[in-house]
């Protein structure tokens, strides 16, 4: 087998170099000792050594520590975010210009690519709040784009819920709602984990701290925010997710790494929008003042701020409908059976090299039937998108077997 990889070259962050991470496991590297686990790769970036360990016996996530070559033999403080991969039965590190490439081996197709940040913009916005320390950043890596996400924000009553509640009866293949948390308490027919995820203020504090959260803010004097890993999970599941949040959470979701269509919904006037929001029945009659006093500040920004790639009028409910249906492609549509996003499968015991943006998976397998399924794989790293916190997508491959002529798949 040979899985982890050649020569330890003094790579300077932003080189294309053939790479790699190495493996510690068999003892070819001596500058350090390994620490614990059983299997661990080190990838040199400038002057600091990441070295990513795991131990596959046990239910363990893989562990990240560095070595800064100005400080021989001192370990230095690292913070990890988001979420971590499980250690599997090995991996091969990859150098790429601003993170590290990790091929899992053993692991499900869904889950054998990931990515250790160390320089993009995210981690160095974090190194800012962590002075003192390292932060990486982990990824997991998704074959393919997801479509934009939708942002529909609009003042309480206007009919923000009642629009995306026809899209998603009318179109459930094709998007799928990212469900909030809130500190505010349920309505009647509201469900917990389908309308809202309903928590306490503390518990959301602190999650939000630990960066769960795209984004949030205090709406109504009530905590509302958009978790990271709901938005991913929709567009796992291949489809386009839609954020139902207020001007605020549209800003932050603007200035975020996440690309989106953003759509503001306006009443036809103030009195309508009172009469809509009392005949709701929801609120009680402080709630229902205080939503439209906010009212108005929000329909100002929604209108002017220059947030919102479009605004329309929820007059008549049906031409309003009709008309959001039109933004998003959808007028006259007849849906199409949708693919879920292929995923790569790469053999057990292969090799890796790296020639510019394609990164170049050789299987070593003496199995006849996986070297018949995956022989070679081209992973295309040119087009990444994204990245922690949440998902990097733009992966593409190609997968070649030696038995039949030409490609076998594509990831696009
Ligand atoms: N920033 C942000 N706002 C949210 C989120 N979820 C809901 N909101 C907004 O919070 C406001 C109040 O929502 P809600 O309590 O459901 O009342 P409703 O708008 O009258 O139905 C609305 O403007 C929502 O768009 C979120 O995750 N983040
Ligand atoms: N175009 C419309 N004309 C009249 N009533 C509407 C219209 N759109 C929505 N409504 C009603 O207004 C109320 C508030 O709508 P809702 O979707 O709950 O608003 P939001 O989610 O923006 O707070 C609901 O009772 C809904 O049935």
């Amino acid at each position: 087998m040979m899985w982890g990889l050649d020569s330890d070259k003094d790579l300077t962050m932003g080189e294309a170099p053939i790479i790699i991470g190495q493996d510690l496991q068999h003892g070819n590297d001596n500058d350090f000792e390994s620490k614990s686990g059983t299997f661990e790769t080190g990838t040199i970036i400038g002057d600091k050594k990441y070295v990513i360990g795991e131990t596959a016996a046990e239910f363990f996530y893989v562990k990240v520590q560095i070595l800064d070559n100005n400080c021989p033999g001192e370990w230095v403080n690292v913070v990890e975010l988001g979420t971590k991969p499980i250690s599997c039965n090995g991996h091969s590190a990859v150098v790429l210009k601003d993170r590290i490439l990790i091929l899992r081996k053993d692991s499900n197709p869904d889950d054998c690519i990931w990515f250790l940040e160390v320089d993009t913009m995210f981690v160095r916005e974090q190194q800012e709040k962590n002075l003192g320390t390292e932060v990486v950043a982990w990824s997991k890596g998704v074959i393919g784009n997801a479509e934009k996400p939708v942002v529909i924000s609009g003042p309480s009553g206007v009919g923000k819920g009642t629009l995306i509640s026809k899209l998603m009866k009318d179109f459930p293949s094709m998007f799928g709602f990212s469900v909030s948390h809130t500190t505010r308490a349920p309505r009647a027919m509201e469900k917990d984990g389908v309308h809202y995820h309903f928590t306490e203020k503390n518990v959301m504090e602190k999650e939000i701290k630990d960066g769960k959260f795209l984004e949030f803010a205090s709406v109504h004097e009530n905590l509302y925010g958009t978790s990271v890993e709901g938005v991913e999970l929709v567009s796992d599941a291949g489809k386009r997710c839609i954020l139902d949040i207020d001007v605020q959470g549209a800003r932050s979701v603007r200035a975020s790494t996440l690309e989106a269509m953003f759509i503001f919904i306006c009443p036809p006037s103030m009195d309508d929008l009172e009469k809509r929001l009392r005949d709701r029945g929801t609120e009680t009659e402080e709630q229902v003042l205080k939503r439209l006093r906010n009212a108005q500040a929000e329909i100002e920004q929604g209108t002017s701020s220059g947030i919102f790639d479009h605004i329309l009028y929820n007059d008549n409910l049906e031409e309003c409908y009709e008309n959001l249906k039109k933004l998003l492609g959808l007028d006259g549509y007849d849906v199409p059976p949708k693919s879920a996003p292929k995923a790569i499968d790469l053999p057990r015991d292969h090799s890796v090299s790296k020639i510019d943006d394609k990164i170049i998976i050789n299987s070593t397998s003496s199995s006849i039937l996986e070297k018949e399924s995956k022989n070679l794989i081209m992973l295309d790293v040119s087009s990444l998108k994204g990245g922690a916190p949440g998902r990097t997508r733009g992966l593409n491959f190609e997968a070649i077997d030696s038995f039949s002529e030409g490609f076998n798949g594509s990831g696009n």
